[in-house]
């Protein structure tokens, strides 16, 4: 990794989750309040959207000017619009039907049967002239150089829809289509490293037992063919939000507890 890293580690999950969203929070305003219209990945797994209902919950949700914000997602499932499992249906849920979010600048990916989601290829391809057409003055890559983005790691070390050893590792481009992914529904969308790398930050919001291990390894220096997360870093900061079960294999020196 050649961003610098770091790891805050709390005490429950529900403690994370409630740091991540302020986090979030300070983050977004801090941004607009210097002018800028700030561009957010979002994604799909249990503790991103854990932060997203957190979020929806909080006074502080009111801080953040919602029609400034472009909202994009790390992968998507390829199902029809509105499927349950889409995660663009579960951040809606979470958060974003509740809050003033442009329809212009909430980015999801085209819904399988859509117009130009036939198949996974061609709604990556859609999201790539999607992201290009975004990218914002001084952006060197073919996307917008992203302010944050919210990540996810599976128990595999999958990171958004790259998984281990799977051939969206060696994806070029920005977006890629992804088939026979270990994790249902086997196809997918994802953003591809050179994309998730264009973040300034990349955060993990992490927790549980089932991801020790692999977190472990994540931050312990393995590679991204093995645990694919490890390849997901920010230009700026790659900050590992993780509970007190995420981090219980950490080498030590790396977890210094923010909250008991
Ligand atoms: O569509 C998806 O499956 C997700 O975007 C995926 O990349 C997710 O972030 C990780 O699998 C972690 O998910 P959990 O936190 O639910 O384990």
């Amino acid at each position: 990794m050649s961003a610098p890293v770091s790891v805050v580690v709390h005490g429950d999950t529900a403690t994370l989750v409630a740091a991540a969203a302020a986090r979030f929070v300070t983050t977004v305003t801090d941004l607009q309040s210097s002018g800028a219209v700030p561009h957010v990945v979002l994604t799909g797994g249990t503790t991103g959207i854990g932060m997203l209902e957190e979020l929806r919950r909080s006074p502080a949700r009111a801080a953040v000017d919602w029609s400034r914000l472009h909202v994009w997602f790390g992968d998507e499932r390829h199902l029809p619009d509105g499927d349950p499992e889409r995660n663009e249906t579960k951040a809606r849920a979470a958060l974003l039907d509740h809050v003033d979010v442009d329809p212009a600048h909430l980015h999801g990916v085209a819904p399988a049967g859509s117009p130009h989601g036939g198949t996974p290829e061609e709604a990556a391809a859609a999201y790539a002239e999607e992201l290009r057409r975004h990218r914002r003055p001084g952006d060197r890559l073919e996307v917008p150089r992203f302010d944050v983005a919210v990540l996810g790691m599976g128990p595999d070390g999958h990171v958004a829809s790259l998984f281990p050893e799977h051939p969206g590792l060696h994806a070029t481009g920005t977006v890629t289509g992804v088939r026979g992914a270990p994790k249902p529904p086997p196809e997918r969308v994802s953003l591809t490293f050179a994309a998730l790398r264009a973040a300034t930050e990349v955060w993990f919001p992490v927790a549980g037992e089932d991801k020790a291990a692999v977190a472990a390894m994540a931050l312990g220096g393995a590679g991204e063919r093995q645990v694919p997360a490890a390849g997901a870093y920010g230009s700026r900061r790659t900050l590992w939000l993780l509970d007190r079960a995420a981090a219980s294999r950490l080498p030590g020196g790396l977890a210094r507890p923010a909250s008991p």
